[in-house]
């Protein structure tokens, strides 16, 4: 899915509206009724509900909602400015709203005074692509006090505050929602962790805006929907050998941190690569081929990895548990020298490489990196925050031509062209020691298999967070581990067979 600037949505909604055509006040009666449609499937437990509505066509859609809602039984009681001019369409909502009896429409300096039941939900339709600066004077006070409620939140488009495309002041107030109901595409600001803090739980709702302008309008950001995983995966062929699905080498461990390493060949086997191998120390050697027996070790050390050779046809996965001894970073240097295929680099392998700035040109082109906030850092330098870093790893994929798997809530897998991919899959659960490794494992395993850099980091990244949520349904965010994500490969293959196969 393509994400949008505030700019490029409002361009695509005038185009609709001339094109499809639809009147603006009828494409403002679809968001409202797709707002509803949601909270009357999903709230089971509330009547009643309070709607803050500004006076642009965001607060157009809350008269819209409140008018819906109040028919549908629900408890209604509308906040906004009168003395403020609304906007055209916002106006007509209002007008309508007015005629309702059973709706008080209150200003918002009542709200004071105003009872919030404990099962009262509050939306808010203050503002939403059309904040042009952040809040102040009244509307900054009503959101502070809204936000000190204990009641559920809903926003809708965007929480109010938030900008679309970019991270606000600091000290900027921002509504902060359990719930945001956005309308038709991704916007930036929900996938970074300063801003989307703010949306909770994110909804997009189809709205029908024009499929033409959407595919014709250009963007760099994305969103790994189901769409692309179609486009990328490609079913096991029957009339198949174990040549077909390539040969993949995992390079790491050292004493003391083995379990990265077996960890990460692991994800390999069970990814579905051909032939597998272990470069490991030999004080590894037992370890590995007991817990992944599937898989030929080689020894590369004693305690510590010292060679890197491997079959030159095996794509390697180099960093789980690697260390950064003396002798490792020297070898792995001197590999990275004579290397001209593309690798999967993480963890003590991109630690060795941060160690000198002129090491980076030395990373082989169109390989793939997979650095975490921190070592992300060591490798290019801070930044102020993610928005920032991820320009910065623009620059970086482009300078270098390598991709960049920048891991995060949101991981985004950033391209030598300067695109970038947002992942929605995954959860707190894999916030744990042994997560990054498998990953590694993933990559490695789907570039074995004859997918292009640019896919196999892609289908790794959200088949990683797929995983990841069918553990969590079995053991929690909480207690699940990397070795129960492993576990549930085969839930997540099977449910891509069954999206891409070709039903009768
Ligand atoms: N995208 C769609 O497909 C649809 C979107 N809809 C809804 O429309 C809004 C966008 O509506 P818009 O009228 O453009 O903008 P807003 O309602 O967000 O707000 C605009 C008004 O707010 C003023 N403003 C802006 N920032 C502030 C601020 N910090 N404090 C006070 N006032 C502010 C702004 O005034 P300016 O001085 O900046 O001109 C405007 O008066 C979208 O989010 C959807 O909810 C449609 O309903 C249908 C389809
Ligand atoms: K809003």
């Amino acid at each position: 899915m393509k994400i949008f600037t505030a700019e490029q949505i409002s361009n695509c909604d005038q185009y609709t509206i001339k094109n499809e055509p639809v009147s603006s006040v009828h494409l403002m009666e679809r968001a409202a009724e797709a707002c509803v449609e949601w909270i009357s499937e999903n709230c089971n437990h509330h009547r009643n509900f309070v709607v803050f509505c500004g006076n642009g066509n965001n607060g157009g859609d809350g008269f819209a909602i409140a008018r819906m809602l109040y028919q549908k039984g629900f408890d209604i009681d509308v906040f906004t400015n009168t003395k403020i001019k609304f906007s055209t369409d916002a106006q007509e909502n209002f007008r309508h709203i007015k005629e309702i009896s059973g709706i008080t429409i209150r200003e918002f300096k009542e709200v004071l005074n105003y009872r919030f039941d404990s099962r009262t939900v509050i939306v808010d339709a203050l503002f939403g692509t059309g904040l042009s600066r952040s809040l102040n004077g009244d509307v900054k006070d009503l959101v502070e006090f809204l936000n000190q409620k204990k009641n559920i939140k809903i926003s809708i488009d965007l929480p109010s505050g938030l900008l679309a495309d970019t991270v606000s002041d600091s000290d900027s107030v921002v509504f902060m929602a359990d719930y945001t109901l956005s309308f038709q595409f991704w916007k930036k600001s929900f996938l970074h962790a300063e801003t989307g803090k703010f949306a909770g739980k994110v909804e997009i709702l189809d709205i029908n805006l024009s499929e033409d302008f959407i595919e014709e309008t250009e963007t760099g950001d994305f969103v790994i929907d189901d769409e692309v995983i179609k486009s990328i995966f490609k079913i096991r062929n029957e009339f198949s050998h174990k040549g077909t699905y390539g040969k993949a080498a995992i390079i790491g461990g050292s004493y003391g941190k083995m379990g990265a390493v077996v960890l990460s060949t692991r994800a390999v086997l069970k990814a579905g690569a051909g032939l597998t191998f272990t470069v490991a120390p030999k004080c590894g050697y037992e370890i590995l081929q007991t817990s992944d027996p599937e898989a030929m070790f080689i020894e590369g050390g004693k305690d510590y990895i010292e060679n890197f050779d491997v079959e030159e046809t095996a794509v390697c996965g180099i960093g789980p548990g690697l260390g950064t001894h003396e002798k490792t970073a020297k070898s792995l240097l001197n590999f990275l020298k004579s290397c001209s295929k593309p690798l999967i680099l993480d963890a003590d392998a991109l630690n060795i490489i941060a160690q000198d700035p002129a090491n980076l040109n030395l990373i082989p082109v169109k390989s793939i990196i997979t650095p975490h906030p921190k070592e992300f850092e060591r490798l290019f330098g801070k930044t102020e925050n993610s928005f920032e870093r991820t320009e910065l790893a623009k620059n970086k994929s482009r300078e270098l031509h390598i991709y960049i798997v920048l891991k995060d809530h949101h991981t985004q897998i950033i391209t030598p062209e300067g695109k970038v991919f947002y992942n929605i899959t995954g959860n707190s659960g894999l916030a744990k020691g042994g997560s990054g490794d498998i990953l590694t494992g993933i990559i490695t395993s789907f570039l074995a298999q004859k997918y292009s850099e640019h896919e196999a980091a892609i289908l790794a990244v959200w088949f990683h967070g797929k995983a990841a949520e069918f553990a969590s349904e079995k053991h929690s965010k909480e207690s699940m581990l990397p070795s129960d994500v492993i576990k549930e490969f085969g839930n997540v293959f099977s449910e891509l067979n069954d999206k891409v196969q070709k039903l009768l």
